[in-house]
């Protein structure tokens, strides 16, 4: 029984095509006739197009289809035999006049290739990697592809060589040297059916392969065209297509390499688009600054801050975009970066110039480094925290301050305390709470009504704003109580007392001031509690307690007063404030005597008398001069007690001048620092020289080497503006204080006065004879006089005397007396009841 083969036949020769008896025919036609004659096959013939022979062959419709080049992906779906049954190549038949010679010729050209081809996968493959833009034509044979290049619809057509040779003049058409790689051409059967036709297939082959004059051979040169049918031998051709094989490996390498470049660059611009399109969507402000600080990138945020376009922001500076201190302060943050390698996080506040406006920005800056480490830019990521920072300061604000008066509140106040009581544990220095509270608030608040209450209430917050330093912090703890803490103080317990109390008292002073309310002035005194931080043993709220007790006692005390927590404080500043109340109505009621301690030279002889002021105390009785001159210096009580004393003693030596007898002698009178320094000091003392009609020779004022610790150079210009007028000086204390031989250099002094300490212990120590023999020395080589106070013993006079002093003041000579004694003094020294003075030490 003949096996019945259903093959496929369409028209393609000279591989292919149905011959008028219905048979297959072609160069696979014929040879496939051969192999059912001998095979026995009965060859049941199928027209069909290409694409609908490849179809039907898969759905098992046919047996067998002939001319199917081998693919690996048809592999997939048809079984082929082993032995090729003919080599076929293909290339692209063009127009004469188009001159497609390379592979860019076909730029922009459109290319008929018949569908379902291998050509087609090739073209399909390459042709979107390359820049050609060429356009695929599916066509269902070759004969329609050559038709369409032919009347000009198509520019170039794909078609196998043996097709082409025959054909392409009859189209008017010419092979270009465009080829592609040959193909090894089977007959093909659906897969994994007719195993036995496709071994029948390659026995043959193999058959005919070995016979030199096979019927195969006879077929193909049957159907060689006619031209190439014996001048070149098939050997030739196959080295031709090898040939064109290798040139289109290269060309197809080439254009790989080409493909692969541009498909790097393709996908580097698509991700540097995609970065782009992410930093420009992100609310953060993202930039990269080069070394010069320059800006080299910068997201949509950063120009719409700018108000710039991106070219209008690169290559430029900060300082084209916001105000001097703000740049100042960026370009400090970015040189940590660039110079030191840092990771910075700031918050940093700029001022923009386009927008003349200011916002805070949380930045975090970091380096970009080369591969080998060196920094050569930064990149910065700042967000926007103006809102942010604008709800934190405003709950900070109710967190912390008073709403009513903008003080600290009692919270703020605890915590500042804690601070302060820490820091004092590691310095030394005192602090204290002033505790404040007014007096009749209560009263003017339930009279005038809460608004009225609450404007005192701020013009109080006000006048204790004003009052304060900067580093103290006032609070208001609610109602109308204020705490005021001061810190810094001296560490010495009196001066920081002194300091509290100035600050309490101006405080007092500044609230008891009348207060404007609706139109009328108010007076509203105040109480002030103190307590001192070093106090504080256990807690803060301890130390609020302290103050706040104190400031009751300062009520019960009868208000508008102040009230230290410490007892023995308290009356430390009882009794000053006694005495600077008592030296006052002393001063009123001319309660001060002099008293005059006579000078002598070395023959005894008087020279005049420093004057000592005494306190007439109506309880008391006479006052020393040390118990109440530096409470009247701090109070400052000093300047018109100076002045009655300067002007008693002016007085006197007015008096004297007009007694031959006493004509010659001079008065010495202190002058307290803050005398000396006040701006009318020279002023005054001329004018009570004036006044007194005093003689100003005979007028001494003894200064204290105290002066001359600060401003010695307006020191020295009043000196001489009265030295002019012929008054003298006198420094007294000498050797205690802190004057250095340059600057006694430069005073206009006329004596040096050698302190009582050292003659006391003249004789027992002889450090105290070094320390005189060298005033003595420097009071000589300065051309100043020198006098001894304090000589008490004809042995200190003596002692002296052998080191060249000679004039002398001591109660050896005389204890400070009122005038009365003086004079008697002195007439009796001069009928010989004076101590007499040893002939040795006699002036010569
Ligand atoms: N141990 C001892 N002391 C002697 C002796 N001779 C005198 N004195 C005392 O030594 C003091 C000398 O006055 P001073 O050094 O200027 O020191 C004065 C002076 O600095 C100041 N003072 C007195 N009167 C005035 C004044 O009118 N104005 C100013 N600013 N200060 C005055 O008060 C200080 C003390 O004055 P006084 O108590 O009067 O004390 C006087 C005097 O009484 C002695 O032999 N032995």
């Amino acid at each position: 029984q003949p096996r019945d083969v259903r093959v496929g036949v369409y028209d393609n020769l000279p591989k292919i095509a149905l011959s008028h008896d219905g048979q297959p025919s072609g160069i696979f036609g014929e040879l496939l006739v051969e192999m059912a004659r001998q095979q026995d096959w009965r060859l049941r013939v199928v027209p069909c197009d290409w694409q609908t022979c490849l179809s039907l062959l898969q759905r098992g419709e046919l047996d067998l289809l002939p001319d199917v080049a081998y693919s690996e992906e048809r592999a997939k779906r048809f079984d082929f035999h082993h032995i090729p049954a003919l080599y076929s190549w293909s290339q692209l038949y063009s127009r004469k006049n188009l001159e497609l010679l390379s592979p860019e010729d076909l730029k922009d050209r459109r290319i008929a290739v018949l569908e379902g081809s291998i050509q087609q996968d090739y073209l399909l493959g390459f042709l979107p990697s390359s820049d050609l833009r060429a356009t695929l034509l599916p066509v269902a044979s070759l004969d329609q592809g050559f038709a369409l290049v032919s009347s000009g619809l198509a520019d170039a057509a794909v078609a196998n060589k043996q097709f082409g040779d025959r054909y392409a003049g009859e189209y008017g058409l010419f092979g270009t040297p465009l080829m592609f790689p040959p193909l090894r051409m089977f007959y093909a059967t659906r897969k994994g059916a007719n195993a036995d036709l496709l071994g029948a297939i390659d026995q043959q082959l193999r058959a005919w392969e070995q016979a030199p004059d096979s019927f195969y051979r006879q077929t193909l040169q049957r159907w060689k065209p006619e031209g190439l049918r014996t001048q070149v031998p098939p050997a030739i051709w196959w080295g031709l297509a090898g040939l064109i094989a290798l040139l289109l490996t290269t060309f197809g390498g080439a254009m790989l390499l080409r493909r692969q470049v541009a498909e790097k660059t393709w996908h580097l611009r698509a991700s540097e688009a995609r970065l782009n399109t992410i930093l420009d969507s992100v609310e953060a402000y993202i930039y990269i600054k080069d070394q010069q600080l320059r800006y080299q990138y910068a997201n949509r945020k950063v120009c719409e801050l700018f108000g710039k376009r991106p070219e209008e922001v690169v290559g430029h500076t900060d300082e084209e975009f916001f105000d001097a201190a703000t740049a100042h302060n960026l370009q400090n943050n970015d040189r940590r970066v660039l110079e030191l390698g840092e990771r910075v996080e700031k918050e940093e506040t700029n001022h923009n110039l386009k927008t003349d406006g200011e916002r805070t920005f949380l930045s975090v800056k970091l380096p970009l480094r080369h591969p080998d480490g060196s920094i050569y830019a930064l990149c910065g990521i700042s967000t926007d925290i103006t809102e942010h920072k604008r709800n934190r300061d405003e709950i900070h604000r109710l967190a912390f301050y008073d709403p009513l008066t903008g003080l600290a509140n009692r919270r703020l106040l605890l915590d500042r305390l804690q601070h302060a009581l820490v820091r004092r544990s590691r310095r030394c220095g005192e602090g204290a709470l002033l505790f404040i509270d007014l007096d009749n608030f209560k009263d003017l608040n339930d009279t005038f009504g809460h608004d009225v209450g609450d404007q005192l209430l701020q013009l109080v917050a006000q006048r204790l704003g004003g009052q304060a330093r900067t580093e103290d912090t006032v609070a208001r703890l609610g109602g109308d109580e204020f705490v005021v803490m001061i810190e810094d103080l001296s560490a010495r317990p009196d001066e920081a007392l002194a300091q509290i109390e100035n600050v309490a008292s101006k405080t007092l002073q500044a609230l008891a001031e009348p207060y404007t309310l609706l139109g009328r002035q108010h007076i509203c005194t105040a109480s002030l509690g103190i307590a001192l931080l070093s106090e504080s043993r256990s807690s803060v709220e301890d130390l609020l307690k302290r103050a706040d007790l104190a400031m009751y006692e300062a009520k019960s005390a009868g208000r508008n007063t102040l009230r230290f927590f410490n007892p023995e404080m308290q009356a430390r500043i009882t009794v000053r404030t006694t005495l600077e109340s008592e030296l006052r109505k002393g001063l009123q009621h001319n309660d001060f005597v002099l008293h005059y301690q006579p000078q002598v030279d070395h023959r005894g002889r008087l020279l005049g008398a420093e004057v000592l002021v005494r306190w007439q105390h109506p309880s008391r009785g006479l006052v020393p001069p040390m118990e109440f001159i530096p409470a009247a210096e701090r109070c400052g009580l000093i300047l018109p007690l100076g002045q009655w004393v300067l002007r008693s003693a002016c007085q006197q030596l007015a008096a004297w001048a007009r007694n031959p007898e006493w004509a010659g002698l001079s008065l010495a009178v202190n002058v307290s620092a803050r005398q000396f320094h006040h701006p009318d000091f020279v002023n005054e003392v001329l004018a009570v020289l004036e006044e007194t009609g005093a003689n100003p020779l005979r007028l001494e004022l003894e200064l204290t080497e105290s002066l001359l610790v600060e401003d010695v150079d307006a020191l020295i210009v009043k000196m001489n503006q009265l030295k002019n007028k012929g008054i003298q000086f006198s420094l007294d204390d000498f050797g205690t204080g802190y004057s250095s031989l340059s600057q006694l250099k430069r005073l206009p002094l006329n004596q040096l006065k050698i302190d009582r300490s050292f003659v006391h212990d003249l004789q027992l120590s002889s450090n105290d004879a070094i320390i005189v023999r060298t005033i003595i020395a420097l009071a000589n080589s300065l051309e100043l006089a020198v006098i001894a106070e304090g000589v008490e013993t004809p042995e200190q006079r003596d002692a002296l005397l052998q080191l060249g002093c000679h004039r002398f003041q001591g109660y050896l000579f005389g204890a400070p007396r009122v005038v009365g004694h003086l004079q008697d003094w002195s007439s009796a020294a001069r009928l010989g009841g004076a101590p007499p003075l040893t002939p040795d030490a006699i002036e010569p």
